[in-house]
C-alpha cells in the first residue's frame, strides 16, 4: 500500500519539488528588489527632507524625528509584504497538504485475478466516456483491439481525444461504459498496480524533475544498476549526449541544473520509459521535439524490442512506421467520432498501403480494401 501511495504521488513531489526551488529563486529575487529599493526610498526620503531644510520649510530637529520615522515606516511596509507573500506560501502549501489528505485512494489497484501475467494485447470492449454528464461524449461505444507485439498510430485533429484514450489505457480515468482489457482480462480485474508495472507512457505532460540525470531514468527504482540506465538512454538515442557531459549520468537537471533542449528532455523521459522494459509502451507526441533522424534511430530501436505500441504522432514519419493507424475524426455540432477509418501497412509489400475503410460510427471496422501507391 504504501508503494501504491509512493507511486499516485510521484508526480506530486516532483511538481512540489521544482516548485520549491522556483519559489526560492523567486524569493531571493524579490529580497534583493526589495533592499534595492529600501536603499532607493531611504535616499530619497533624506533628499527631500534636505531640500525642505535648505528652504527653512524643515528644522533639523524635523529632520532627525522625520528621516527616523520614514525609516520605521519602511521597514514595516516591508514586513507587510513579506508577511503577504508568507500568507500565500501558507495557502499553496495547505492547497498542497490537501491534495495529499483529501484525495480518496485509488479504486482497483488490487488484482482480482491472480493466474500468470497476461498477453501484451490491448482491447477496448463498447468503451464509452466523457468527462462529466454535461459534456459530449468523447469515445461511444469503442471497439479497438492492439494484437501483442503490434504498433499502432492513433491520429486525429487537436481534441479528438487521443489524449483521452491513452489515459483510459493507462487506467488513469475508468470508461463510464464498457471495459479495458489485458490478454482478455479486464485491467480492473488485472489490478491496476500489476497492469501498469506492464505498461509505459510518455505523455505530452511529462516533466524532468530537478535531481540527475540518472536519477530521472530510473525513477521507478532505487537500486537501478548504472548499465541498465544507460542501456535504456541508449534506445532513447541520448546516452552520447549524456556520456559527453563533464558529470555525465551525474549531471543535474531541472530548474538547478544544466539547460536541455526539448529534444533531450523528451529522450531522457522515454529513456525513463524504456528502463521500465514494460511490455506495452504508449507514446503521446514523445517524439515530437526531435529532428527526423534521431527519430527514425528511436522507431527503429523501438521497433526491435518486440513490445506493443500505440503512438500518438503527427509526422508522417512517425506515423507510417506503424503497422496500423486509426484516424479519428472530429464531427461537426461539437461531438466527436469514434476511430472510423483503419490504414494497414503490410511491411511484405513496400511501397503500398492497404487502406480498410470502418464502416459505420462506433461499429466494429468491416474491410471495404484499396490498394494505394504510397
Ligand atoms: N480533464 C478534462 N476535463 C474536461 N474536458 C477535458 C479534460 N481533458 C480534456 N478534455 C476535453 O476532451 C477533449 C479531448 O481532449 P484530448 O486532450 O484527449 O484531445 P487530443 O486529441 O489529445 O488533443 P491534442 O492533439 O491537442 O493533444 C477536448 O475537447 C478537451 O477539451
Amino acid at each position: 500500500m504504501e508503494e501504491d501511495r509512493t507511486a499516485r504521488y510521484a508526480n506530486l513531489i516532483v511538481e512540489t519539488t521544482n516548485q520549491d526551488i522556483r519559489a526560492q529563486q523567486l524569493s531571493t529575487l524579490f529580497g534583493s528588489a526589495q533592499k534595492l529599493l529600501g536603499g532607493v526610498g531611504h535616499i530619497v526620503i533624506i533628499w527631500l527632507a534636505a531640500l525642505m531644510v535648505m528652504k527653512n520649510q524643515f528644522t533639523i530637529g524635523m529632520l532627525v524625528a522625520y528621516a527616523t520615522f520614514a525609516s520605521q515606516f519602511l521597514s514595516r511596509g516591508d514586513g507587510l509584504v513579506n508577511a503577504w507573500i508568507d500568507l500565500k506560501m501558507l495557502r499553496l502549501y495547505g492547497e498542497r497538504l490537501a491534495d495529499i489528505a483529501l484525495t480518496p485512494p485509488e479504486a482497483h489497484i488490487l488484482p482480482v485475478y491472480e493466474g500468470p501475467d497476461p498477453e501484451p494485447n490491448l482491447e477496448l470492449r463498447q468503451v464509452s466516456f466523457r468527462y462529466t454528464t454535461e459534456d459530449p461524449w468523447i469515445l461511444k461505444g469503442c471497439q479497438l483491439t492492439v494484437k501483442t507485439g503490434q504498433s499502432v498510430a492513433i491520429i486525429g485533429p487537436s481534441g479528438c481525444g487521443k489524449t483521452t484514450l491513452v489515459k483510459l489505457l493507462l487506467g488513469l480515468i475508468a470508461p463510464e461504459e464498457g471495459e479495458i482489457r489485458m490478454g482478455g482480462i479486464d485491467i480492473h480485474k488485472l489490478g491496476l498496480r500489476r497492469y501498469r508495472a506492464m505498461v509505459a507512457a510518455v505523455m505530452q505532460s511529462d516533466q524532468l524533475f530537478a535531481g540527475s540525470i540518472a536519477d530521472n531514468i530510473a525513477l521507478a527504482s532505487h537500486e537501478a544498476h548504472p548499465s541498465e540506465i544507460e542501456q535504456a538512454a541508449r534506445m532513447a538515442g541520448i546516452h552520447e549526449q549524456i556520456a559527453a557531459m563533464p558529470m555525465g549520468y551525474r549531471t543535474l537537471v531541472g530548474d538547478m541544473g544544466s539547460a536541455l533542449s526539448g529534444g533531450e528532455k523528451q529522450r531522457i523521459i522515454l529513456a525513463r520509459a524504456l528502463f521500465k522494459k514494460p511490455r506495452v509502451l504508449i507514446l503521446d507526441e514523445a517524439t515530437s521535439h526531435l529532428d527526423v533522424v534521431r527519430e527514425r534511430y528511436i522507431n527503429d530501436t523501438v521497433s526491435h524490442l518486440s513490445i506493443t505500441r500505440i503512438v500518438i504522432a503527427h509526422r508522417p514519419e512517425t506515423i507510417l512506421q506503424c503497422q496500423l493507424i486509426i484516424e479519428r475524426f472530429a464531427l461537426a455540432h461539437g461531438s466527436l467520432a469514434y476511430p472510423k477509418v483503419v490504414f494497414f501497412l503490410p511491411r511484405t509489400v513496400p511501397g503500398f498501403v492497404f487502406v480498410l475503410v470502418g464502416s459505420g460510427v462506433g461499429q466494429r471496422f468491416s474491410v471495404s480494401g484499396t490498394w494505394l501507391f504510397f
